[in-house]
């Protein structure tokens, strides 16, 4: 099971994601709505004391070739983009990218499944990074492929293992319910951060046991 967390914001939480081994870490770049928001050199000072197997990923909507180019020349390995694109901008991306639908657009996976620069989809809530669920039968129906399938939207301690039981999903991915919900403190919690991986990890050992005796 990959594990992405994401909404990176400060040079200390790399330390977390290192300590934990975690798969993807997600930077939330050109969308000033987010409080998550940073800036290209934000994040390539955090990129930098992130270990090296760790995947670093732009996480962007509706982003223009400006952008996209900006990405490509900091040192990330993939791009995770929300919203619709126009699929000629959309060719121009050198990076492998990991589409995400947001509740509404789901439907538009068909758009994806051939593209060979696709490297997986993360299936999320309405309003990204908000940590609200959605009803996860929407995803039953969606035959999978060859492509990294990960889950968002308000997964936290209290609903990881449901998830992965109901939806097996390649990977799951996380902001809020791994951050600080006191009023003094903001960011990630590296409390949280370290349950969350082992409830993970745990689930998967049990699964992998359980699979040798199927
Ligand atoms: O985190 C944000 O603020 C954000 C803003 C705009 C686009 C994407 C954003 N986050 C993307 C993510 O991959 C989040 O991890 C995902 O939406 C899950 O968030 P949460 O429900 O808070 O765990």
């Amino acid at each position: 099971m990959l594990i992405k967390i994401c909404g990176l914001t400060k040079v200390t939480e790399a330390d977390y994601l290192n300590a934990n081994h975690v798969d993807f870490a997600g930077f939330v770049l050109f969308f000033p709505k987010s409080k998550r928001n940073i800036t290209i050199e934000q994040a390539k000072e955090i990129m930098q004391a992130l270990d090296p197997s760790i995947k670093k990923t732009a996480v962007v909507v509706k982003p223009s070739i400006k952008q996209i180019r900006q990405i490509e020349a900091a040192g990330f390995d993939y791009i995770q983009i929300h919203g619709m694109i126009d699929p000629a901008l959309f060719s121009q991306i050198r990076l492998p990218v990991l589409k995400a639908f947001n509740v509404k657009d789901m439907d538009t996976i068909a758009d994806y499944r051939l593209d060979k620069n696709v490297a997986g989809y993360v299936f999320d809530a309405h309003e990204p990074g908000s940590g609200k669920s959605f009803d996860w039968s929407m995803l039953s129906d969606i035959p999978r492929d060859n492509k990294l399938f990960f889950l968002a939207g308000g997964i936290s301690a209290d609903n990881v293992k449901e998830a992965i039981k109901k939806l097996s999903p390649d990977g799951i991915d996380v902001s809020t319910g791994v951050e600080y919900n006191a009023s003094n403190k903001t960011g990630k919690d590296p409390q949280k951060i370290e349950e969350f991986v082992r409830i993970i990890r745990t689930e998967q050992k049990t699964y992998n046991r359980f699979s040798f005796y199927k």
